[in-house]
C-alpha cells in the first residue's frame, strides 16, 4: 500500500527534544525530530484514525479506553457495518517520536504518561521518596502499547491452563491460542516453531532489524548455563531469546496503529480523543448498564447512551477505578469516597499484582558501539536499520527456573530482562554513558513471574480526576523475596560465564543505600537491596479478576461480563486472574480479541469461538437465585 504524506497534521504529544534533558543534545533531538516527521511511514498523517470533535448521543457499543485491548475491541466490533461503535480515549494521538524503538523509555514521565504512584509501600520501594513506586501507563491512543518495550511474549501453556482450572471455562491454552493467531502477522515464520504462529493478522510480529553484538553473546551465555535459544511463544516457554516484537519495518507498531488505522474509513466507528469517561450509568431496576458520562475535549460533560453494551478497557488501574466511581465495588470503599452504592462487588480493585524486579548494574569493556549521532540517525532515516531500529540489548529476554520451580512444568518463575546499548539520549549524546575508565554500563533485572503478594486499589474520593489510591504491597509475601534473590544470583552467574567475561563484565558492587551495613552479596544483603531499590515491572494485572459466576473474589465471569450487571464487560489486563509468565501486551491483545468474539456471539449469535457459550444467541449476566449465594449480590443502593 502506498503511504502518502499529503494530509495536514498537528504534532501530537511531546517532542523528542522535550523528552531529553540536557543543553546541546536538545538541538540534536530537535533536528532529528524534524527529519523523522518528514518520513511518511513514521508520521503517517493520512493513515491515522480519524477523530471526531462531537459525539452522537446513542451508539450500539461504547468502548472506554483506546489502549492495547480497547483498540482491538473497537476495531473488531466495527467490522459489523450495522453496529455503531464509539471509542472514548482520555489521551491524544501517539507522538511521531514514539515510533522510534530506541526512544521507548523517553516518554515515561511525559504528558502521555498517567504517571501513577503507589501509596507508601510497607516492604518495597523503601529507598524511594515517601516509599512510593512509580507506575508509568500510557495516556494516549494505543495506551501503554505506545510506551512499552514492544516485546511479544504470550506466556506459558500452564498460565492459561491454570486460569481454566480455576473455573474459567474456555481460557485454557488450547482455547486462547487461536486468538493469538487471529491477531498475528508473523514475518519470520521460517524461524519459529511450527503450529504456533500465523500470518495475515493486523499485528506485525518480528525481531527488530538490528541486534547489538552483545545480544548474541547473552544468548551464548545462556547456553553455557544450560538454557537453549528457543521460540518462547512456541513449544517451550523456558529459555533465552532475541524476542520478537511488535515492530513494523523498524518502527513501533502500537495496537492502535495495528488495529484502528486500517479501520479509519469505517463510518460506523467514531473515535473521540481527550474524552475521559467519569462513570458508567446503570439502571437499578433492570441492572443493565445503559450509558457513560464523559468529560469531553471542550471541558463539558455529556451522557452517551449504549443500545447494547459498554466495554471498559481502561487498563488495570483505571478500569476498577471507573467501576468504583460508578458505584460498583466494596460498600465501605465507596462510602468512604462518597459514592452511592449501585452494586456490591467487593472484589473490584482487589487481587492487584505485578511482576517485581531488581536492577543490577554491570560494567563492560565494549567500546565498539556506534553512538547516537548523525551516522546512526541516517542509518535509521534511510534504511530503518541500526541502533535506533531496536531497543539495544532490551530485545533479549530469558525465562528461567530457580530452585523453587519445577523445570518439568515448563512454567519458569523468573524472567530476566536486560538494558543497555540504547540509542535514546544521554547527556553526552553517546549511546550509554561512557565511564571514566572506558567501560560502559549494562543492566540485568530479574523479575518474579508468579508473585504471591497481592495489592489493591481504591478510589479516595468521588472526583473522577483524582488518582486512585494504589497499594501494590510488593514483596509482602516472603516467597517473592526468595525467588527474586535466586533470580539475582542467576544474573550474576550469567555475568561470570566465559562468553560474558570476554566483555570484562563486572558487577557494580556499590552498596545499595540503606544496606551498607550488610555483607555485600549474601542473601540478607540482596533481601535488603530488593526492598530498598525495588524495580516494579510494568505488568499490572488482576484488579478486575475473572472467575466463575458467583465467586466473591471475581469481578467478571469467563465471558468478561461484570458479575451481576448486564451489558457491561471489562476487557484488558485487569481481568487476568494471575498475571502471565512474561510481558503482558500480547495477552492483552488476545483478551481484546476474545471480548469482541463474545460480544459478536451474544448479539449476532455467530462466532469463531471454538467452544460452546451457554445461552441461545448469547448470555445475560444477571445471576440466578442459585448463583447469588454470596450475600453481597442482593445489596442494592
Ligand atoms: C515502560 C513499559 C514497558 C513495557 N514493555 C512491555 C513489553 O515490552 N512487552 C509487553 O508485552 N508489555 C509491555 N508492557 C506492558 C503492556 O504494554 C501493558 O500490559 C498493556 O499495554 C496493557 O494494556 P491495557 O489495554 O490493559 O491498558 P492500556 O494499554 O494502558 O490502555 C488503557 C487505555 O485507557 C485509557 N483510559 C484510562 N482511563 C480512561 C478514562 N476514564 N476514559 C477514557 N480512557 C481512559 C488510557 O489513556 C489508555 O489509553 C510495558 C509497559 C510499560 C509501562
Amino acid at each position: 500500500m502506498a503511504i502518502t504524506c499529503d494530509c495536514p497534521m498537528a504534532q501530537p504529544g511531546p517532542t523528542l527534544a522535550a523528552t531529553c534533558g540536557g543543553g546541546a543534545f536538545m538541538l540534536f533531538m530537535g533536528l532529528l525530530e524534524v527529519f523523522l516527521r518528514s518520513q511518511c511511514d513514521l508520521e503517517d498523517p493520512c493513515g491515522r484514525a480519524q477523530y471526531r470533535r462531537h459525539m452522537d448521543s446513542v451508539y450500539d457499543f461504547i468502548v472506554v479506553g483506546g489502549g492495547s485491548a480497547g483498540s482491538v475491541v473497537a476495531a473488531r466490533l466495527s467490522e459489523v457495518p450495522e453496529w455503531r461503535v464509539l471509542l472514548l480515549e482520555a489521551g491524544f494521538d501517539e507522538p511521531t517520536g514514539a515510533q522510534v524503538p530506541s526512544m521507548f523509555l523517553n516518554f515515561i514521565g511525559s504528558s502521555i504518561d498517567w504517571g501513577y504512584q503507589t501509596e507508601p509501600e510497607p516492604a518495597a520501594c523503601l529507598g524511594e521518596k515517601d516509599k512510593k513506586c512509580y507506575w508509568p501507563r500510557g495516556k494516549v491512543l494505543g495506551g501503554t502499547s505506545v510506551m512499552n518495550g514492544m516485546m511479544y511474549i504470550r506466556g506459558s501453556r500452564k498460565d492459561y491452563d491454570d486460569w481454566a482450572a480455576a473455573g474459567n471455562e474456555g481460557w485454557a491454552y488450547e482455547d486462547v491460542l487461536p486468538y493469538f493467531l487471529k491477531s498475528e502477522d508473523n514475518k519470520q515464520l521460517d524461524k519459529m516453531d511450527r503450529g504456533y504462529h500465523a500470518t495475515g493478522g493486523p499485528l506485525t510480529v518480528s525481531q527488530f532489524p538490528y541486534h547489538p553484538p552483545l545480544s548474541y553473546s547473552l544468548i551464548k551465555a545462556g547456553e553455557e548455563l544450560g538454557y537453549q535459544a528457543v521460540d518462547l511463544n512456541g513449544e517451550h516457554h523456558t529459555g533465552f531469546s532475541i524476542a520478537q516484537t511488535t515492530n513494523r519495518n523498524g518502527s513501533r507498531l502500537s495496537v492502535a496503529r495495528a488495529f484502528l488505522r486500517p479501520a479509519k474509513n469505517r463510518p460506523n466507528l467514531h473515535v473521540m480523543l481527550n474524552a475521559t469517561v467519569t462513570k458508567v450509568l446503570i439502571n437499578q431496576t433492570t441492572r443493565q448498564a445503559y450509558a457513560v458520562e464523559v468529560r469531553n475535549s471542550f471541558g463539558g460533560t455529556e451522557v452517551i447512551f449504549a443500545n447494547n453494551e459498554i466495554i471498559i478497557s481502561a487498563g488495570a488501574v483505571a478500569s476498577p477505578q471507573i467501576l468504583q466511581l460508578s458505584g460498583i465495588g466494596d460498600p465501605e470503599v465507596l462510602s468512604r469516597a462518597g459514592v452511592k452504592l449501585v452494586h456490591n462487588l467487593p472484589a473490584v480493585g482487589r487481587n492487584l499484582h505485578n511482576h517485581v524486579a531488581h536492577f543490577l548494574n554491570f560494567h563492560v569493556n565494549d567500546n565498539n558501539t556506534t553512538p547516537l549521532n548523525w551516522a546512526t540517525a541516517m542509518e535509521y532515516l534511510l534504511f530503518r536499520d541500526g541502533l535506533m531500529s531496536g531497543t539495544g540489548i532490551s530485545e533479549v529476554t530469558a525465562l528461567i527456573n530457580t530452585k523453587y520451580s519445577k523445570p518439568a512444568d515448563d512454567n519458569p518463575d523468573v524472567q530476566l530482562f536486560f538494558g543497555g546499548f540504547l540509542a535514546d539520549c544521554a547527556k553526552t549524546g553517546m549511546v550509554g554513558e561512557k565511564l571514566g575508565d572506558g567501560s560502559r554500563s549494562v543492566q540485568m533485572f530479574p523479575a518474579v513471574l508468579h508473585p504471591k503478594s497481592r495489592g489493591k486499589l481504591e478510589i479516595g474520593s468521588a472526583d473522577p480526576f483524582a488518582y486512585p489510591k494504589i497499594y501494590a504491597n510488593y514483596l509482602t509475601h516472603p516467597d517473592d523475596v526468595k525467588t527474586l534473590v535466586e533470580g539475582i544470583k542467576f544474573a550474576i552467574k550469567l555475568s561470570e560465564t566465559k562468553t560474558l567475561k570476554k566483555y570484562g563484565m563486572k558487577l557494580d558492587k556499590t552498596p545499595v543505600k540503606g544496606c551498607e551495613k550488610i555483607k555485600f552479596g549474601c542473601d540478607a544483603y540482596w533481601e535488603c537491596a530488593v526492598r530498598m531499590q525495588t524495580a516494579p515491572e510494568n505488568h499490572q494485572a488482576g484488579s478486575c479478576k475473572m472467575g466463575p459466576r458467583g465467586d466473591p473474589t471475581a469481578v467478571v465471569d469467563n465471558l468478561l461480563q461484570v458479575q451481576g450487571i448486564d451489558r457491561l464487560r471489562v476487557a484488558d489486563a485487569s481481568i487476568m486472574p494471575a498475571v502471565t509468565s512474561g510481558n503482558t501486551n500480547a495477552p492483552t491483545v488476545m483478551i481484546g480479541e476474545r471480548a469482541a468474539d463474545f460480544i459478536k456471539k451474544r448479539w449476532l449469535g455467530a462466532s469463531n469461538a471454538p467452544y460452546p457459550v451457554s445461552g441461545e444467541g448469547g448470555v445475560s449476566n444477571l445471576l440466578s437465585a442459585s448463583e447469588t449465594r454470596y450475600p453481597g449480590w442482593q445489596l442494592w443502593g
